[in-house]
C-alpha cells in the first residue's frame, strides 16, 4: 500500500502527524500547516483508500489505519511523534495511544467519537457508497461538515464536495466498516498522553457528548467547544483550532 504523505517544517522540530476524516483528504488541514509548521513539522497524510492513498479492498479496521501511521512514521525514521485528528483521523488517534502509546506524544482529538453506533447504520452507509458511489454522499454530509451559515458557499461545496465526490468508493465503505467495529471504550482510561478534546457545539454527527465521554475517561484531558462549528470545526474555526493545537504541541508541561 502507498501512503500519500506531505512533511514540512523546521528540520529537527517535534513532529505532529494530522489525520483526516471520513470522505475529506490531507488538504482537510489546508487551514492549519502554515499556523503549526512555523513551531512543528507537520506529517498530514491520507487515510487509507482516501486522497492519494491506495487501499485495498475493505473492510477495514482500525488496527489496520493505525497501523498505516506506525508504518509512514517507520518509513521516515520517526520515533515518536503528536497526533491531531478529525473523526476518523480522532478514532485513529486514539487507537494509536491506547495500543502504540510509545509512539504518540501528545493527543488531539476533533470532533471525534469513542463509540460512534449504531453499527449497523455505518454497514449500511458502507452497502449504498458500494452501490451508488461517494457522490451520494455529498448532499447529506455537507450539512453535517459545516454550519447553514457556511454549508452553501461556493468555495466550501467546491472544495469539500469535491473531496468527498472523489474519494475512492470502497476506501470510504472500508473505513465506514472501520467504524461499525471500533471499540475504543474499553481503553480510554489508559492513555497516558495529554489529550486536547475538540468538539463542536453544532456538530449533529459526533456532538459535544462524545467529546465530553471521551474527556471524561481520559485522564487529564481538556475539553474546548466551539461555537459556530459542526463536524469540521478545525475548517470552520481555524483560527482558535491553530492557537489551542499550537499550544497544546508546544507549551513546557
Ligand atoms: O458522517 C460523517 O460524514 C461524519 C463522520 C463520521 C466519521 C467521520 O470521519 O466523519
Amino acid at each position: 500500500m502507498n501512503v500519500n504523505y506531505e512533511l514540512t517544517g523546521p528540520d529537527g522540530a517535534p513532529v505532529v502527524v494530522l489525520s483526516n476524516s471520513l470522505g475529506t483528504d490531507l488538504t482537510l488541514w489546508d487551514e492549519q500547516v502554515p499556523a503549526l509548521a512555523q513551531e512543528l513539522q507537520v506529517l498530514r497524510y491520507d487515510q487509507r483508500g482516501h486522497g492519494g492513498t491506495t487501499g485495498k479492498p475493505g473492510p477495514y479496521t482500525l488496527k489496520q489505519l493505525g497501523g498505516d501511521v506506525l508504518a509512514l512514521l517507520n518509513t521516515l525514521g520517526i520515533r515518536r511523534a503528536h497526533f491531531a485528528g478529525v473523526s476518523l483521523g480522532g478514532m485513529t488517534g486514539m487507537w494509536l495511544a491506547e495500543n502504540a502509546p510509545e509512539r504518540i506524544d501528545r493527543l488531539a482529538l476533533i470532533c471525534t467519537s469513542a463509540d460512534l453506533g449504531p453499527a449497523s447504520m455505518w454497514r449500511d452507509r458502507a452497502s449504498v457508497v458500494r452501490n451508488k458511489g461517494t457522490q451520494a454522499m455529498v448532499e447529506p454530509s455537507l450539512p453535517r461538515w459545516f454550519t447553514p451559515e457556511l454549508v452553501g458557499r461556493a468555495d466550501i461545496v467546491e472544495k469539500f464536495g469535491g473531496m468527498l465526490a472523489a474519494a475512492d468508493d470502497e476506501g470510504y465503505a472500508g473505513c465506514c466498516e472501520a467504524i461499525a467495529d471500533m471499540d475504543l471504550l474499553p481503553k480510554l482510561g489508559e492513555i497516558t498522553a495529554p489529550t486536547l478534546v475538540f468538539a463542536g457545539a453544532e456538530d449533529p454527527a459526533t456532538p459535544p457528548s462524545h467529546a465530553e465521554q471521551i474527556a471524561a475517561a481520559v485522564a487529564g484531558a481538556r475539553l474546548e467547544v466551539l461555537s459556530p462549528a459542526a463536524h469540521l470545526a478545525n475548517a470552520e474555526q481555524p483560527e482558535a483550532v491553530n492557537r489551542l493545537l499550537l499550544d497544546h504541541f508546544t507549551r513546557s508541561l
